[in-house]
């Protein structure tokens, strides 16, 4: 039966890229994406902004909403200090699976807590089930209707404290217009856009930086 594209991805990866090596797996990524079949990583043009902020911040707990097959799981968690954690939620179980066997060809799984199921199920459970009482950086990579509720559920929690940081991807494409306005009003909130591109692409795309105020 016909293989799906995440699978041809992670073929690619073990194909071009060499085990343990972060940078040659996030590189035959790329190179699929803009050589052979577009995928919704990320991407190199965002995920240079990406680290960025990532590598100003150094966090020691980092919560990744949707997965997807771990391109920017392993662009966040090769910055990552020792001991630093990476918890990324990801629902579907298929993405999941791929994702997994790329944050281990990485050899980032050490890092690297991947949990399979509904980030609405799993935030109010942060505390409980992975000890964690609040985060300082989110990278939103997930459902789009789901960045505002999410958001909103991560406030109630308790899991933002005075400096977290949240980056969402798609702010432009697909867009996510009720988060940004809620951001960029909320007085909760110190926000920011980054102007890009759609990974791969020459359509318009960014990420909004917003920080949490407490
Ligand atoms: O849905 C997305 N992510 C959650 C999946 O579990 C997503 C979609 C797109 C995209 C798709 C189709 C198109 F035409 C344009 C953009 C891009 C992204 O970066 C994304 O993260
Ligand atoms: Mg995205």
């Amino acid at each position: 039966t016909k293989s799906t594209r995440p699978q041809r991805l992670l073929k690619a990866v073990q194909k071009h890229s060499t085990r343990g090596d972060p940078q040659s797996v996030i590189s035959a990524i790329d190179h699929f994406c803009r050589h052979r079949e577009w995928a919704m990583n990320v991407g190199d043009e965002k995920g240079s902004i990406l680290d960025s902020v990532v590598s100003e911040l150094n966090p020691e707990k980092v919560l990744e909403l949707g997965t997807y097959c771990g391109y920017s799981t392993v662009r966040i968690a090769r910055l990552l200090p020792p001991g630093a954690r990476l918890i990324t939620l990801e629902f579907n179980a298929d993405y999941a699976a791929i994702a997994r066997q790329v944050i281990a060809w990485a050899g980032l799984e050490d890092k690297v807590q991947l949990v399979e199921g509904a980030s609405g199920d799993w935030i109010p459970r942060m505390k409980e089930h992975f000890g964690i009482e609040t985060f300082d950086f989110v990278f939103l990579d997930h459902w789009k209707d789901r960045y505002l509720p999410d958001t909103k559920l991560m406030e109630d929690c308790g899991l933002l404290r005075k400096g977290t940081v949240l980056l969402a991807d798609n702010v432009i494409c697909p867009g996510v217009p009720d988060y940004l306005e809620y951001v960029r009003n909320s007085l909760s909130y110190k926000s920011c856009y980054f102007k890009s591109h759609l990974e791969y692409t020459k359509a318009e795309d960014g990420l909004e930086k917003s920080v949490f105020l407490g």
